[in-house]
This record gives C-alpha cells, structure tokens and sequence, in this order.
C-alpha cells in the first residue's frame, strides 16, 4: 500500500460522506419547512442525545463515543442553522470558558455573540435578540454563582438545557524557554487553581504573575508580547493563536462548572434521563417544618433531589427566603405534575431537560 493509493481511497470516501451529508440536509430542510408551519422549536437536545446514543451502539469501528459526539455537535449546528439560524448570546468575552460551554452544546459553525455581563445575556434572550443565552450556574469547586440564581426569578425565562465542562487550564505562549518568560498573566483565581504548577515550573525564575480581567484577556496579551504567557482556556489560547506549551496545568482535575442555556418559551419532551428545576416561594418559611414538609412530598414520591439552594427573598427586614430546587424526572412525570398541581401558586418550573454527565 502506498500513501498515495490509501490517499486516493480517502478521496473515494469523502466523496460518499459528502453526498451523504448533503442527502441528510436535503431532509434537515424538509424538517425546518415542517417546523417552520408549525412553528415548533428547532433546537431539541433530546433529540440530538437520542441520535447520539443510537450512534453509540450501532457504531462498529474505530470511533470512541467521544468521537462521534464531537462529529454530530457539528452536523447538528449545521442543521440547525439550515433550519433557521438562531443567535447564542454567551457570557463573554471570547474564548472564555462559557463561549467553551456554548460550543459544547451548539458547536463551531453557530452564530454566537459574546456579551459582558451575565443580566446582559438574560436581557439579549428576554427581548428576543437572541435565541438562547448561555451563562454559568456552578463550579464544584468555587459554588454557586448567586447573580445567575438571582435572575433565575427575576426574568422570565426557561432552561432549555445544561451543560458541564471541566476546567483545564493551559499554558500558552510564543516562546519554549521558561526562563524567558517574563510575565504570566491570567485571572487571580486561576493563579490558585494552578498553584503547584507554578511552583513545580517557576520557583527561582523571573516570570511576574500578573492578574487581569479574565483569562481570554490574558491569552490577548500572550500573543503581543513574544516573552509573555497567559493561563487561559483552550479555546482563547487558538482564538489569539498563542502556541501551548503545556495542557491541563491545573490543581485538581475534578474542577468542573455547570453551565444553563437559557431560552424564552421551550419545552423539551422525555428523554429519560431528564432533571427539572423548579423555584420555590413557599409562604411561611419562617414557620418550623414548612421547607422539610415540601422537600418530604419528593421523597414520598421516589423523586430524587440533586440540589437546594437558598436565597434571600429580600422583602423588608425579614430572613425569609425563596429556593432553586433541582431534582431528578420531567414535568410530565406524574409525582412531579401532583407536586407542581398541589403547589401552583408558589412553585415556578423553569425547565425540564437533559441532565448533562459531563
Ligand atoms: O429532528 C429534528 O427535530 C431536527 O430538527 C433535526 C436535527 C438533526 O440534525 O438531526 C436538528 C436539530 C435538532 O436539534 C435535532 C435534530
């Protein structure tokens, strides 16, 4: 076999995968005229999880699931764009880790806008500017991000899905010799979470942190001065196109955020694998037993609570407080439509989707 016979059956294949993508957007098209009529949602993530899973087990050969996930991320957001092109607002700047999060679940090819506040990406999506808004909810390491929370029942909008992605961090810069290096900037919390490797790569060298803005910002300054480096995210580190010397420079390799795309009216169908969130404003909270008694209603019912969170409900100077509660199901299952019935004037359900597992 030579490269150039193994070269020409390359060729022969790409030829037959192409006539194949363009026989599947052919249908893609009928389905976004099919909508279009209806005027049902593009976007369906269970949908998309069906396919891949189905993928999953059908796939034979060399392809690891990963593989053909990242292949059909990509089909996806060119299908959907075919069908409409719908905007993703995202808490900027560029090649931060939400810009990472929204490609995660859009892909590459969608048309995104980088926005610079987390009540800005709510706003894009409540006036209809865009379609969906991507911003962080939590990291295992740092909690909960209240401003997200807080919106949550401020605006009016759904979750529509979530994402998880872990935070690795990367050295990038245009120079090889360590000792060279005279500043490194990043953002001030990324210096702690990449403390060892600092010590273990900088102790007795020159090298100055210095903390900036975010860590997109930093790739930016890796990339205009050839004896600087930046500890940025993947993505900024190709954005600026600054070379990486060294991947997944972090502490802990368990350091994961979770992420919610945000979107005005959406509902997903049944996946099997959903979780719902609800917010919870239940009168009397300062009564013993109130939040015990309504987390006990889940319970009886085999519902499975993966998280509650507190907040200040912020009416005069009382301690009173509203709830986020997350748990395992979708709203059409029957336990959770008798909690939700029973409860309808203080619980708000923001969104039943896909539960992410990373
Ligand atoms: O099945 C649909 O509803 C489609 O719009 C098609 C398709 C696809 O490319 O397979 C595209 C977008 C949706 O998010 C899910 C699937």
């Amino acid at each position: 076999m030579t490269l150039e016979s193994l070269r020409i059956q390359i060729d022969s294949i790409d030829d037959q995968l192409l006539q194949l993508l363009n026989q599947r957007m052919e249908v893609v098209r009928q389905v976004g005229e099919l909508k279009k009529s209806t005027k049902s949602v593009i976007y369906r993530p269970e949908r998309e999880k069906q396919i891949l899973d189905r993928l999953h087990q059908a796939s034979t050969g060399l392809l690891t699931p990963a593989a053909i996930d990242a292949i059909y991320l990509e089909i996806f957001a060119v299908s959907r764009n075919l069908e409409m092109p719908e905007r993703v607002a995202y808490l900027g700047p560029e090649g931060s880790f939400t810009h990472q999060a929204a490609e995660s679940r859009f892909g590459a090819m969608s048309d995104y806008i980088a926005l610079p506040t987390i009540r800005s990406v709510f706003e894009s999506v409540e006036t209809g500017r865009c379609r969906f808004g991507v911003v962080p909810i939590e990291n295992n390491q740092e909690g909960i991000v209240n401003e997200t929370i807080d919106l949550l029942l401020e605006k009016d909008l759904l979750i529509a899905a979530e994402a998880q992605i872990p935070v690795h961090f990367t050295f990038a810069t245009q120079t090889d010799v360590l000792s060279e290096i005279t500043h490194i900037y990043s953002k001030d919390i990324a210096f702690g979470q990449c403390s060892k490797f600092l010590r273990d790569y900088f102790d007795g060298l020159p090298a100055q942190l210095v903390p900036v803005e975010s860590t997109s910002k930093a790739a930016k300054l890796a990339s205009q001065h050839p004896k600087a480096a930046a500890i940025c995210s993947n993505i900024a580190s190709k954005l600026f196109g600054v070379p990486v010397l060294f991947d997944n420079i972090e502490d802990t390799d368990l350091n994961r955020t979770r992420f919610l795309v945000l979107a005005k009216d959406f509902t997903n169908q049944k996946s099997g694998h959903d979780k719902t969130t609800i917010i919870a404003r239940l009168p009397n909270t300062n009564k013993p037993g109130v939040l015990a008694q309504f987390l006990q209603e889940f319970d009886a019912r085999h519902i499975n609570l993966t998280k509650v969170e507190s907040r200040p409900l912020r009416e005069g100077a009382t301690f009173r407080y509203w709830f986020l509660i997350e748990f395992e199901g979708h709203v059409e299952d029957p336990g959770v439509q008798e909690i939700l019935k029973h409860h309808a004037a203080d619980v708000k359900w923001l969104g039943s989707y896909v539960k992410s597992l990373g």
